[in-house]
């Protein structure tokens, strides 16, 4: 393994370790078990879009809990036990409550803030273009997904792109010292400094989170809250409210006030990191495929009129024209699947088993996590045509086209009862950035640059790209993504 991790470029994401055994030896099976122990233990490694639906869908038995060695990755990110993690029994009631948080009609009503948050974002864009200085695209996207979750999550705004705010700024800060596969490694547990950080910041996050459900909390005893709002923060405290029948609550429980710290420390999490390594992916595929870039700019001159500065009002009036970019939407499908910023886990069960490729029945009764590799199943060549280019078209052929992609192989959103839950609010932000931004400006990105500051050895390509995904909770563009941005003249 650790041959095989040297072969890797440096910082490379360690699951193309886990794609590029399943790649030369497990196509045909889609599946192989790895025993990593004394680290951690057994694993199944997915690759198979038919073991996928069966580990995610199907199975019963598997489909309904993630691995318990997840707890260990989220422990420092929620505090503790959470939606993610829970098990079966004591998701179900929670997904049914969070749920409300993403329905249709929620995020029709998010889109307004979304556009808000997206006008600040391009305003730094530009002042970023005007100084002409190579930056981390990655870094500034994270603050503004961290704004537009605020609304989504805790019904506020964070102001993150505008300066420090405690909430936003401890969590990124926790990203940052999150511990590489910290799921598969106890070992690396042993840092003391980062111990101290993560307590930390775990210390500001909950006193952040319980000040602002305290004083919802209060509204809502006196009447003063809206019990059709449906910010996540919002639906706990209604549930909590909600479960406690005739007699109102005084007060708020502290085991209960601790729960909800935890539920809104996760989505605070999951909320803006994956969107903002997928922003990063969009502008960056974009910038090396002029084609693509021209089609997706004449389809927004197209819906969205030529007026480039009128894009975000006219989104604002009529949010229904998001429903009328099917290239941009071709595009999005294709970034997900060329770079999915998570995969997919679930826990083995004794006496259970599925079926890999080949028909052969593979017990998962000793297997602490089953892992579904998103991004080696989205590049397979046994499942796609030309998998590692860039080809939105492929989203939009007829069945009978070679592009036409082969049923369940792409899963950036998981299929199942615990697939992403805010899918439909995710797809809505990256068309509304990608409408907003692709006529504005130019992206390019400043490897060259970069590695000229910080010269190292050996190879810095992963499957054709120098942009090759890192861990950082999320799969992240390497290095934070170093590029220059420039102004379109329209
Ligand atoms: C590009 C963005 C995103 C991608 C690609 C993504 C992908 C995923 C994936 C692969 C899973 C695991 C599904 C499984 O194991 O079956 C997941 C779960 C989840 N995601 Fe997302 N996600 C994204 C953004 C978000 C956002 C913005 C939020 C919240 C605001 C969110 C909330 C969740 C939650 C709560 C779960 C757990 C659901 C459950 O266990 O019931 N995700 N997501």
């Amino acid at each position: 393994m650790k041959k095989r991790m040297d072969a890797l470029p440096k910082n490379a994401h360690y699951q193309y370790m886990f794609a590029d055994i399943a790649r030369e030896h497990f196509q045909s099976e889609g599946l192989f078990y790895i025993d990593l122990w004394p680290a951690s233990g057994m694993m199944m490694i997915v690759t198979s879009p038919l073991v996928a639906a069966q580990v995610a869908q199907t199975n019963t038995k598997i489909c309904y809990e993630r691995a318990s060695m997840l707890k260990r990755f989220f422990k420092p990110i929620a505090g503790g036990p959470n939606l993610f993690d829970m098990t079966e029994k004591e998701w179900r009631p929670w997904r049914a409550v969070f749920s409300k948080g993403f329905s249709t009609d929620q995020v029709t009503s998010l889109v307004p803030h979304v556009l808000r948050e997206t006008v600040v974002y391009k305003e730094r864009l530009r002042d970023l273009a005007r100084k002409e200085e190579m930056f981390y695209l990655d870094l500034i996207t994270l603050r503004f997904m961290m704004d537009v979750m605020g609304q989504t999550i805790l019904n506020a705004s964070l102001r993150a792109q505008e300066g420090y705010n405690v909430l936003a700024d401890s969590m990124l800060s926790q990203i940052r010292w999150h511990q590489p596969n910290a799921e598969a490694n106890p070992l690396g547990h042993v840092n003391v400094v980062r111990w101290i950080v993560e307590w930390w910041n775990g210390q500001q996050m909950d006193r952040y989170i319980g000040r602002e459900l305290d004083s919802r909390f209060s509204d809502y005893k006196s009447g003063m809250s809206d019990k059709r709002q449906k910010s996540v923060i919002d639906l706990v405290l209604q549930a909590y409210i909600a479960q406690s029948g005739e007699h109102k609550p005084e007060r708020l429980d502290p085991e209960f006030r601790a729960f909800a710290i935890r539920q809104v420390r996760l989505f605070v999490f999951l909320g803006h990191d994956s969107t903002s390594s997928t922003i990063c992916y969009a502008l960056h595929l974009l910038s090396q495929n002029p084609d693509t870039l021209k089609r997706i700019r004449l389809e927004h001159d197209q819906i969205l009129g030529k007026d480039v500065s009128k894009a975000a009002t006219l989104l604002g009036e009529q949010p229904k024209l998001l429903n009328e970019l099917p290239y941009t939407t071709a595009v999005t499908k294709e970034v997900l699947r060329l770079f999915p910023p998570a995969g997919s886990s679930r826990q083995g069960k004794p006496g259970t088993s599925i079926q890999d490729d080949l028909d052969a029945v593979c017990p998962t009764d000793d297997v602490m996590m089953i892992w579904t590799i998103h991004v080696e199943l989205h590049r397979s060549p046994k499942y796609w045509k030309c998998p590692d280019e860039f080809l939105p078209e492929r989203w939009l052929v007829e069945p009978t086209h070679e592009l036409f992609p082969v049923k369940d192989a792409w899963r950036a959103f998981e299929y199942g009862p615990r697939n992403c839950v805010a899918q439909g609010i995710v797809m809505t932000e990256l068309k509304i950035i990608l409408a907003c931004l692709v006529r504005e400006f130019d992206f390019t990105p400043a490897y060259d640059e970069w590695d000229r500051l910080h010269p190292t050895k050996g190879s810095k390509i992963y499957r054709g790209d120098r942009a090759y995904q890192m861990e950082e909770a999320a799969a992240h563009p390497v290095e934070h993504y170093p590029c220059r941005v420039f102004l379109r003249e329209n």
